[in-house]
């Protein structure tokens, strides 16, 4: 059993850090050695369990990532991008690997894990699940095949909490799409239609956000013509989604040399 890769969950408080807890917690093949969150959040020095309103795990909720880090295999991470920047350094200093499902990045946070990976095992993604990973290559093909006729749009919708936008999966889904028809997606990308906009420009890959309730993600791209429209849609009505892939990746990494991988090397795609 203690042979079992250790794991860390960081953002323990929150949506994603509940349910990775849970999930770890679950799972046969890995254990919880630790939690993090945030210096003076109220939970901790406390029991995570409890905390979470159910029994004790015995693991207390620390503000001390890398003295946690020290003990674990891996860090599942799914915080904000200031936290993770952060995180990829410590993670990279215990030799742990680093799953990091966090979005809303800018390119210099990229810059910074990309350079914590050339010593350490990371492994990132704007989607972890399954069903959204198979839609990115589904997109790549559809968009290979259909010619500029084709307006291509990415839609997504999330829980009125979420802070960024396009979500990192419209993002995943645009890069292939823009692959697909071998273009540069920062070249011919659309974002934040607003007032008199001209006509739609032909070749271009619009986005566009909607927030409200407690919507779990749901992310359409549609590939619209005269006279037709191809629509490739996935719908999370469960965060498990997410957690699941993250534990799975987490588990893949232990070994591998460093570099930067996704989600499609974890799931052989
Ligand atoms: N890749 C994927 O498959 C998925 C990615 N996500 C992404 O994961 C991220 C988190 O989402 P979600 O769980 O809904 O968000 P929440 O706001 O519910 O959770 C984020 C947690 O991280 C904590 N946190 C922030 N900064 C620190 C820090 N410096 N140290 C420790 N903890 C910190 C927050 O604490 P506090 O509240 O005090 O700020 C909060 O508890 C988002 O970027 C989201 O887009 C979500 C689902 C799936
Ligand atoms: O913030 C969320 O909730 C989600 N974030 C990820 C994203 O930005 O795409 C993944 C999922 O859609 C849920």
């Amino acid at each position: 059993m203690t042979n079992l890769p250790g794991i860390v969950i960081t953002g323990a408080s929150g949506r994603m850090g509940q349910m990775l807890i849970k999930t770890v917690q679950a799972s046969d093949k890995a254990r919880l050695v630790g939690v993090v969150d945030r210096p003076g959040h109220d939970w901790i020095g406390h029991d995570v369990g409890e905390c979470m309103g159910g029994a004790a795990l015995g693991v207390a909720v620390s503000d001390d990532p890398l003295e946690v880090f020290a003990h674990a295999q891996a860090v599942i991470d799914f915080t904000s991008p200031a936290a993770t920047v952060e995180f990829a350094g410590l993670a990279a200093q215990a030799r742990a690997v680093h799953v990091i499902g966090t979005t809303g990045m800018s390119e210099d946070d990229l810059k910074k894990i990309a350079a914590a990976a050339r010593h350490a095992t990371v492994i990132r993604a704007g989607n972890m699940s399954l069903g959204v990973n198979l839609l990115v290559q589904l997109t790549k093909k559809v968009a290979a095949a259909l010619d500029e006729d084709f307006d291509i749009e990415v839609i997504e919708a999330h829980h009125n909490k979420k802070v960024d936008a396009p979500s990192g999966t419209a993002l995943m889904l645009g890069e292939a799409a823009a692959e697909g028809r071998g273009v540069v997606l920062d070249n011919v990308s659309d974002r934040g239609r607003d007032g008199i906009t001209g006509a739609r420009e032909k070749g271009h890959i619009g986005f566009s956000a909607i927030r409200g309730g407690d919507i779990v993600g749901e992310h359409d791209v549609l590939f619209a013509a005269v006279g037709e429209r191809v629509v490739l849609r996935h719908v999370a009505t469960d965060r498990a989604i997410f957690a699941r892939g993250a534990l799975k990746a987490a588990l893949w990494g232990q070994g591998k040399g460093p570099g930067e991988y996704d989600m499609v090397d974890v799931l052989g795609l």
